[in-house]
């Protein structure tokens, strides 16, 4: 299934197949033509989803019974597990109701923009947004339509990727850049085989690789690497911080027993690179590494940023919660292999408030259409690990001695923050995960209230613009219309 994923490509009528990175992925991100997203939406789940429907359905039937002979009840069972915790599902949603005003706001007033863009006949005002509109193959990030819902758009934010490209940076920057962001905090650097046994761009030899990025321990204490088709853009500049946040935690537990070579939790994991990517997109970061020229950010411009950061983070919260709730189903049964395709978009509509842009059917297999699915990769660990960040970015900004909003603290060269951070990474996986939290933060448990801090401005400006427009919060007309559309 991998494999299939990683080689499918999109043909166009005459002329070249188009594979997803960077060029599928370019054109949901950068097209505003509802058409042509259409097809790069549609194509892409007719070469991929399709395809690897029959294998899934096997691939079901052969997890379950390697998790039943590990004495699992399902291999749901199984990944859960990870989490040590008898209340997993319970605090998961938890966490997701504590969201919800935040995603719902979001959710209307985004509708609203893309209503003022393509028009009554593509968007209900009451009613679900069509996937192939967010500017993400699986409307999981919706940060590349930030110009279609700048809160001020008179005080447009500086395109970095262009000023990226205008100063010539390549991709081994791009990685010495996120190398430098640990060392400046004190942390430890990569060792010189990281830099000569590491894929940093799509291979030009004609080999097919993986091109969805990953980082790797070889759990010899000195062989670390990133395989990545790195383009130079601002979202590859962020994905490589969170590659090389792997990266640092292999370094900091590798002279562990090779037992506790890991994270306190799959979701520590994943938070480390992303809470220094937090650091790294402020603006005083992206302005002190000359990525941005514009001296400070009056009040309008720092809604615009936080807006463009909860387009990025907040759309994501639904997403990373249903992907698990539809492979727990799936492999505890409820959700029969018959029904596969049409439970997917049940929880899309549920949890996302999306509905497909044309009719789907049972032989379809849009969950296959996402990496981690084809590459039996959880997720959960993402949604988790959503929280946790701004947890983890509250308290190492408290050590850095920040004062003020917490949107604008910056924990480049603190090396108090720094020390925090090694002292928890140090541990792997050799202490209960609440106890590595509470090291971290004094807290023991996974808490909202840092990510509820951090966009609580842009909170109070949503819902005023969302009163103001008379927005209806949610979607009451739950159908998914597909009248034909020129
Ligand atoms: O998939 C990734 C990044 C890849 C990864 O770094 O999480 C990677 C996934 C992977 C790929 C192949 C084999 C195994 C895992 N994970 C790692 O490289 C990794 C995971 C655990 C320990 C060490 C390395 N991000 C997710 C979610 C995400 C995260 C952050 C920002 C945006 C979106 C996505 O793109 O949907
Ligand atoms: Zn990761």
């Amino acid at each position: 299934m991998e494999t299939a994923y990683s080689m499918a490509q999109v043909c166009l009528n005459e002329g070249p197949c188009l594979p997803l990175e960077p060029d599928l992925e370019e054109v949901m991100a950068t097209s505003r033509d509802q058409k042509e997203l259409l097809w790069a939406w549609q194509g892409w789940r007719d070469a991929v989803g399709r395809q690897l429907r029959m294998t899934f359905e096997r691939y079901v039937q052969l997890s379950n019974k390697a998790a039943k002979l590990n004495g699992y009840q399902d291999m749901g069972a199984l990944w859960r597990s990870k989490y040590e915790s008898d209340s997993l599902q319970e605090d998961l949603e938890q966490l997701f109701q504590e969201l919800q005003p935040l995603y719902l706001n979001l959710h209307a007033y985004v509708r609203r923009a893309l209503y003022r863009f393509y028009g009554p006949e593509l968007i209900d005002l009451r009613g679900p947004i069509p996937a192939h509109v967010l500017g993400n193959m699986w409307a999981q990030s919706w940060v590349n339509i930030l110009d279609l819902a700048l809160p001020f758009p008179e005080k447009p934010p500086e395109d970095i990727t262009k000023i990226m490209q205008g100063q010539h940076w390549k991709p081994e920057k791009m990685f010495q850049e996120a190398d430098k962001f640990f060392t400046s905090m004190g942390m430890l650097s990569t060792p010189p085989e990281f830099w000569t046994n590491s894929m940093m761009e799509r291979p030009t030899d004609g080999r097919e690789v993986e091109c969805h990025a990953s980082a790797w321990d070889f759990y010899n204490g000195q062989d670390f690497r990133i395989k990545k088709c790195t383009e130079v853009t601002i979202e590859d500049l962020l994905s490589i911080f969170h590659q090389m946040g792997h990266i640092q935690y292999f370094l900091q537990y590798k002279n562990l027993s090779v037992i506790f070579r890991a994270g306190a939790n799959p979701a520590f994991e994943e938070a480390v690179g992303s809470v220094v990517t937090l650091s790294a997109s402020s603006h005083k970061h992206l302005l002190n590494r000359g990525l941005l020229s514009q001296q400070h950010q009056d009040k309008e411009e720092e809604v615009n940023f936080l807006m463009s950061v909860a387009l990025e983070k907040i759309a994501f919260i639904p997403f990373a919660y249903l992907m698990d709730l539809f492979r727990w189903k799936v492999f505890d049964g409820t959700i029969e292999k018959n029904m596969y395709n049409q439970e997917w978009w049940n929880l899309r509509l549920k949890y996302q408030g999306l509905c497909p842009p044309i009719p789907r059917t049972e032989e379809d297999f849009d969950p296959g259409a996402k990496f981690h699915i084809s590459a039996s990769l959880p997720y959960i660990r993402y949604f988790l690990s959503l929280v946790l960040q701004f947890q983890f970015h509250e308290a190492l900004c408290k050590a850095s001695g920040h004062m003020g909003p917490l949107h604008r603290c910056n924990i480049y060269n603190s090396k108090e923050a720094g020390r925090l951070l090694e002292d928890v990474l140090k541990l792997g996986s050799s202490k209960p995960w609440p106890e590595v939290l509470e090291k971290m933060t004094g807290e023991t448990k996974v808490s909202t209230k840092a990510l509820m801090t951090y966009f609580k401005p842009l909170l109070n400006w949503l819902v005023t613009e969302n009163v103001r427009q008379g927005e209806i919060l949610g979607w009451p007309d739950f159908s998914c219309s597909f009248e034909e559309r020129e």
